[in-house]
């Protein structure tokens, strides 16, 4: 039995104005959505409010614009692949607070849905500034929080909102955690991390305590180059969070403490321009050239983490291990997916992914459906396989 309220808990719906947090957070490229999952993982929701004559307002951030509007920033291209999943079509308002919120809400009809512009173009989102969550409560009876994979931000539209409104959480955010809690509260030893990405300094904290619950920590993508700086290798002109090298030697000092084996890669698959079939070699990582940037992992690396995938019972895994939008560096992620797929379907392997784009990443690799559990989440993940309690789930325990 979950320790908040649910949906089963919110009485009837019919002609309630439903604030529903949700993660829209998607990849795109050329303004089309590339990975639909986030979107599809909350459909059911939406319709099991609009189909009891909830009026359904979304809540939702996407990318970082910090505070300000940026037309690159905005929800509206994600309003065509949303309506075709929840099969009827999804109104739009272009603020989500203030008069054109109200006045897209007002024209709401019961079991309508409506999506708000980005809640991060207000600096009262990311501050969980008390007015700015009043301003986004005006427009709702009662908030469901759906955003498993954002529910590590204490921000107005994941945690404030759930101290003024009537909380409850949605059926995506109490599958997530069931599912996590299920699949990895005991895992089999040992585990193994594979932690990559782009978001080095919004991940590397973690990592942290993360050493002191795995076996092997498999660090890839952008996170990788910032430890191979730390270790003295010149990583070019690769993604590296240079002033984060402090960071990433207090990590492996805390593995060695912990006796957690971290595998950096060997090679790299290094290119001098960050596009599809650019030019590129395999050199080991203390040969890249200063201006060429590390995309993706080579071939001797890719051996190594499928032999420590090969030693492990459970793979908990976020972050792609390199650029892989962008073949031919797409490569090491999918033979890496290929591989711990091939293990799971051998029963060998409990495979636990998540991530915005890692999920787009094993869809890429066609694994998708292979893995033991796939995650909506991917820092929320992580920060809950540290243990730390998640402000968005926290908020909701407090109004259980
Ligand atoms: N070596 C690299 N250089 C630049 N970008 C990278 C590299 N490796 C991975 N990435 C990028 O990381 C992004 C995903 O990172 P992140 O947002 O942290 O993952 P997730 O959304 O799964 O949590 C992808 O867009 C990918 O292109
Ligand atoms: O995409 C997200 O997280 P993820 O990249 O860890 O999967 C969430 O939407 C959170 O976004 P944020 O990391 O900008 O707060």
């Amino acid at each position: 039995m979950p320790d908040f309220r649910t949906l089963d808990d919110a009485g009837p719906l019919q002609g309630k104005r439903v604030l529903l947090r949700v993660d829209l957070n998607v990849p795109m490229e050329a303004g089309r959505v590339t990975d639909a999952t986030r979107i599809e993982r909350v459909v059911p929701t939406i319709r099991e409010i609009a189909d009891q004559g909830g009026k359904v307002i979304l809540l939702a951030h996407f990318g970082r614009p910090k505070g300000k509007p940026d037309p690159k920033d905005s929800l509206k291209p994600i309003l065509a692949t949303l309506s075709e999943k929840v099969g009827k079509p999804v109104a739009f308002g272009e603020d989500c607070v203030g008069e054109a919120a109200a006045s897209a809400v007002g024209a709401l009809k019961d079991g309508d849905v409506l999506l708000l512009e980005n809640t991060r173009y207000h600096a009262g989102e990311e501050k969980n500034d008390p007015d700015f969550t009043k301003a986004l409560a005006a427009n709702g009876d009662l908030y469901v929080n759906e955003a498993f994979s954002a529910a590590h931000r204490a921000h107005a539209s994941t945690e404030g909102l759930a101290r003024v409104l009537p909380a409850y959480a949605g059926r995506l955010m109490q599958a997530e955690l069931d599912a996590l809690t299920k699949g990895l509260e005991s895992p089999a030893r040992p585990v193994i991390a594979i932690v990559g990405g782009a978001k080095v300094s919004t991940k590397i904290d973690l990592l942290e305590n993360l050493v002191a619950k795995v076996d092997m920590l498999v660090i890839g993508g952008g996170m990788a180059n910032t430890f191979l700086h730390a270790q003295g290798k010149d990583v070019g002109k690769s993604l590296c969070e240079k002033d984060l090298s402090d960071t990433a030697q207090r990590i492996m000092a805390a593995a060695k403490e912990k006796n957690c084996t971290i595998i950096l890669p060997a090679d790299a698959l290094v290119a001098r321009e960050f596009k599809a079939n650019a030019e590129n070699e395999t050199v080991p990582v203390d040969a890249v050239p200063s201006d060429a940037m590390i995309l993706d992992v080579g071939a001797a690396s890719m051996a190594t983490i499928d032999g420590a995938i090969d030693e492990a019972r459970t793979l908990v895994w976020n972050g792609p291990l390199g650029a892989f939008e962008l073949t031919p560096f797409d490569t090491g992620t999918v033979a890496v997916a290929q591989h711990a797929a091939a293990r799971t379907k051998a029963g060998q392997l409990v495979s636990v992914a998540g991530g915005g784009d890692t999920v787009a990443a094993l869809n890429h690799a066609g694994v998708g459906e292979a893995f033991s559990y796939v995650s909506t989440a991917g820092g929320a993940f992580l920060e809950w396989l540290e243990g730390k309690e998640l402000p968005g789930v926290e908020a909701l325990r407090a109004k259980g």
